[in-house]
């Protein structure tokens, strides 16, 4: 194993990473400059964005011991900040980047808001990307932070509109403020006025909990609680004087993301359910929303999660399963990778999303993806307990309604995972016991000569308009490849404002499930194949440790080399926590092989990590 990890260390890696770096670093240099020049950091003033991203303590130590505090403290800021592009996925099957780039161009240029995207030297903010094999990935540059001018100061507030901490995660990624995110609004505001639009940040609370304490519909005074207002009224024919002030005046200092124009009046806002409430024409960051644009041609994927499907390497012709597959970006980007030809299983514990997965793999016309619906715990079955009608979910939502993010926050998730490892541990056993062959070390024409008689149920014919089949689960060894994409706590997604409700004990817990996620998925690829492990978190715990367990566990197990390799290093070593539970890392000459995307690094990408085991005889 060890030669093989140095006999495929890529001798292209220094001229792809030169490419890389030269693109990145000229993006970097206009997003710095424009910061320098648009944004004095001498100017702490109100009325501008500044976040500092709320850790739980215990946690901010753990990540402060992992990278050490500066450079966490630098990833912490990233953070807080969109990435300076967005990233395209092309859809090779349908067009190719030279017609995406043109008609991208076209449409910028005919954009009436003002996110026509000019750079400073004039040049095309889209350009393909340069690392060799990912020239199919397209970047239209954004800019930021720019500085704006909210008018008034201090002394004469501007009129403002606070909106919630995931909506305005959003519109720094370029949406707009639509009405349901709006929580507060100063007094008096009519359709067309001027408003800063200002962020809701949950505050500590007297337990340790996290809250937004403002109920929707407030009226912002904007004005600091000891400038109180007095406001006369009458009731009947007696005056009364009524000191207003503003209860959350000094949380949104430093949280105002841009100007723009109110589409309806505060008695609006609150009273419709949907639309739009500001259109934000002056953002301080400015990125292209290209939501609905080019359907089935491109998709938006974050370029770690593109180097994802690239690590996993998938051939023509062969069978791979996408253990979490929804909303189907990776399985998608497998399926082009494969020319459309094979079989990727994609399956995904929730109904709902299966048939997420359903509907994008339509639109961009690929026929090589099955979906089902699958407890990724439980996987794994044996044979003889297959029978060939896989049950039809009708309405059966069972486990769907957990999105990506809530999932990671949800403690009881992983506590439930416990509950049912048991079961599944009995379950894991016979199964391994009783592989096809023994558990013979395979070959592949061999493995390929079973397929069939290893396939679970009907295939493609498992979607059926609406409706997603559920999967029994997959005997030992009948995938070539395995993708673990794996629910995590999301602690890399950006921007992202507020990350106080993960403590440690919820970040190890993440770590647990996905062990328990990579139990079965060892058990499904066969012998010679690939298992490729990922999450979009920067913890430690869901990552370098679940390398360090399954390294450790299964001795068939190897980190393989990924291509290509932008990704930096992994962590080395171990964290010995106060309560003394050790954590352990990788090994020395094992954090080259896997790739870690830092969001502070150059590449500035989300948070991400990609492991590649190559699977041995499993004797
Ligand atoms: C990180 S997301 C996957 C993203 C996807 N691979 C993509 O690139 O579009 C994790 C997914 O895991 C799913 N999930 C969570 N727990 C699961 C389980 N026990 N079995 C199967 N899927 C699960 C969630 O529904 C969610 O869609």
């Amino acid at each position: 194993m060890k030669k093989a990890r140095v006999l495929l260390k890529p001798s292209f890696l220094p001229s792809c990473l030169t490419k890389a770096t030269t693109f990145f670093s000229s993006v970097s240099q206009v997003h710095s400059h424009s910061r320098h020049k648009e944004m004095d950091p001498s100017e702490s003033e109100r009325y501008c964005y500044d976040p500092v991203l709320r850790w739980n303590p215990e946690v901010e130590d753990y990540f402060n011991k992992a990278y050490g505090p500066d450079h966490f403290a630098r990833i912490s800021k990233a953070l807080t900040r969109p990435s300076s592009y967005s990233c395209i996925r092309v859809n090779t099957v349908k067009t190719t980047s030279d017609a995406v780039i043109e008609k991208l161009t076209k449409i910028l240029n005919d954009s009436e808001d003002s996110l026509k995207l000019v750079q400073s030297d004039g040049s095309s903010p889209i350009s393909k990307c340069q690392i060799p094999g990912l020239e199919y990935v397209v970047f239209v540059n954004g800019s930021g932070p720019h500085r704006i001018e909210y008018d008034s100061g201090l002394e004469n507030p501007p009129k403002e509109v606070l909106v919630s901490r995931k909506c305005a995660e959003a519109v720094l990624r370029g949406a707009q403020v639509y009405v349901p995110g709006v929580l507060a609004c100063t007094a008096h505001v009519e359709k067309g006025d001027a408003v800063a639009v200002c962020v809701a940040m949950e505050q500590p609370g007297d337990e340790g909990d996290w809250s937004v304490n403002m109920t929707r519909g407030t009226t912002l005074q904007g004005l600091p609680t000891g400038k109180n207002q007095i406001c006369s009224f009458y009731f009947g024919h007696i005056s009364y004087g009524l000191v207003i002030v503003d209860p959350f005046y000094c949380e949104r200092s430093g949280l105002y993301i841009g100007m723009g124009t109110t589409m309806l009046s505060r008695a609006g806002m609150f009273r419709v359910s949907h639309g739009v409430a500001v259109d934000l024409s002056n953002r301080v960051f400015r990125l292209p929303s290209l939501h609905n644009v080019l359907e089935g041609e491109i998709f938006l994927q974050n370029l770690p999660s593109i180097v994802a499907a690239h690590a996993l390497d998938p051939q023509k012709g062969e069978r791979i399963l996408d253990m979490c597959a929804a909303p189907g970006g990776k399985t998608t980007a497998i399926a082009i990778l494969m020319k459309d030809e094979g079989e990727i299983v994609a399956a995904d514990r929730s109904h709902n999303k299966v048939l997420d997965v359903q509907k994008l793999s339509a639109e961009m016309g690929l026929s090589c993806i099955t979906t089902c619906k699958l407890d990724a715990l439980k996987s794994v079955c044996l044979p003889n307990t297959l029978d060939d009608s896989n049950t039809i979910v009708d309405g059966d939502i069972s486990g769907s309604v957990t999105s990506h993010t809530e999932l990671s926050s949800n403690e009881e998730m992983a506590f439930d995972a416990f509950k049912r490892s048991e079961a599944e541990k009995s379950c894991k056993e016979t199964a391994s016991s009783e592989q096809p062959n023994g558990g013979d070390n395979v070959s592949q024409a061999e493995t390929r000569k079973n397929k069939g008689r290893l396939k679970n149920g009907r295939g493609r014919t498992q979607c059926q308009g609406g409706r997603a089949g559920k999967s029994q689960g997959f005997p030992p060894n009948s995938f070539d490849r395995v993708l673990l994409d794996a629910p995590c706590s999301a602690l890399g997604l950006r921007p992202r404002l507020f990350a106080g409700l993960e403590t440690v004990i919820s970040l190890r817990n993440h770590g647990r499930y996905q062990r328990k996620m990579l139990d079965q998925a060892v058990q499904l690829v066969r012998v010679g194949g690939i298992l490729v492990y990922s999450t979009c978190t920067i913890n430690p715990s869901e990552n370098e440790a679940v390398v360090r367990y399954a390294l450790d566990k299964y001795k068939f197990l190897s980190l393989a080399p990924q291509h290509p390799r932008i990704g930096g290093p992994g962590l080395v070593g171990r964290c010995e926590f106060p309560d003394g539970y050790i954590e352990e890392w990788l090994k020395p000459g094992e954090e080259e092989m896997v790739q870690k995307f830092d969001p502070s690094s150059e590449l500035d990408t989300i948070g991400f990590f990609i492991a590649k085991f190559s699977v041995g005889s499993k004797d």
